[in-house]
């Protein structure tokens, strides 16, 4: 017989490790209360599939996430896969910035070893709690060689997605995660990963980001169009020292004319600008609602601005050349 896969899983919080007061409290629960041993414990079938450890990385709701977290979750991962005797790694999430995670370590990760987070929807001690058979089928897809260079991917509900295109689209059923339009990777059937499709874009061993060396991050924040808008929230980023703007425009990341000009002089002013969209879906597309060539913006392609900030933030650490990091928004 094969021998098992070695998995190691990191965990972060999350309502996979959350406690309600009762079995029927699905919403108003506390998240990231279970540490990792007890999670473990709760799926004896995962000994089944893989040799697992854990390892407590942090316990915190995600939206409390910074980019100190991410930085040292991308340094303990590269750590881990460089040993021989890891074969994959299951991260353990809560779900609300689970897709910024996984899209920071797509760029991050030195390694095509799998890596894949996982997280729920109904906290561990509810009826039909979505966390076991999640954690189950991650550990299972972690230890699979079919998940070997797939990048960074999120597994819930049975489904794979891939970390560039995934995103939570509805705040309270299981079936949240979805990668609009560009669609899911697979299923996992009865613990095996099944895979259709594959994104083309780079990512992990392939990207050009290197954070082991790196204690912090460019400050890069987002700001929100929609109709009338104003300054005052990019007034106050160029004034607290932000490197970068990624503003969620209307539509095509179009801009109002009360704020097309101010963020044309600060870039003037040197911080680099991302014109990118709270529609969810679909290309913006560069010199369509703007002359981005006359302003000197770059458009994020069909990243969604949360994701547009963490590859801003990758570039302003290699270049602050419009044109390189633009090709990288077209690469990454
Ligand atoms: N379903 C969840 O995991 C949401 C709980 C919490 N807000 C978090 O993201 O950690």
């Amino acid at each position: 017989a094969d021998k098992l896969p070695n998995v190691v899983i990191l965990a972060t919080g999350g309502t996979i490790a959350g406690t309600g007061a009762t079995s029927t409290t699905t919403v108003g629960y506390t998240a990231a209360k279970i540490g990792v041993e007890k999670l473990i414990e709760a799926v004896p079938e995962m000994k089944k599939v893989a040799n697992v450890k854990g390892e407590q990385v942090f316990q915190i709701a995600s939206e409390s996430m910074t980019n100190d977290h991410w930085l040292k979750l991308a340094k303990r991962v590269n750590e881990l896969l460089k040993q021989s005797d890891v074969d994959g790694i299951v991260i353990t999430h809560g779900t609300d910035t689970i897709e910024e995670t996984a899209y920071f370590l797509n760029l991050t990760v030195k390694s095509k070893k799998p890596v894949i987070i996982v997280g729920s929807m109904r906290p561990s001690t509810a009826i039909s709690a979505d966390g076991p058979i999640n954690l189950y089928n991650a550990v299972a897809t972690a230890g699979s060689k079919d998940s070997v260079g797939r990048g960074v991917l999120v597994t819930l509900n049975d489904e794979i997605q891939g970390a560039r295109d995934v995103t939570k689209t509805n705040t309270m059923t299981a079936n949240t995660f979805r990668s609009p339009e560009l669609g899911s990777l697979g299923y996992i059937v009865s613990g095996k990963p099944i895979f259709y499709r594959a994104s083309t874009r780079k990512n992990t061993a392939d990207t050009e980001f290197d954070v082991s060396k790196l204690d912090k991050l460019p400050a890069v924040d987002i700001a929100y169009g929609s109709a009338n808008a104003n300054t005052i929230a990019i007034d106050a980023f160029a004034a607290a020292g932000d490197v970068g703007i990624v503003y969620a425009g209307t539509g095509d990341g179009s801009l109002a004319n009360t704020v097309r000009p101010r963020l044309t002089e600060l870039r003037k002013q040197g911080l680099q600008i991302v014109r990118s969209s709270r529609v969810g879906n679909g290309p913006t597309i560069r010199n369509g609602e703007n002359n981005d060539d006359e302003t000197d913006f770059v458009v994020s392609d069909t990243l969604s601005p949360q994701k547009a900030r963490i590859l801003l933030m990758l570039a302003l650490t290699k270049t602050k050349d419009t044109k390189e990091i633009q090709r990288m928004f077209y690469t990454y």
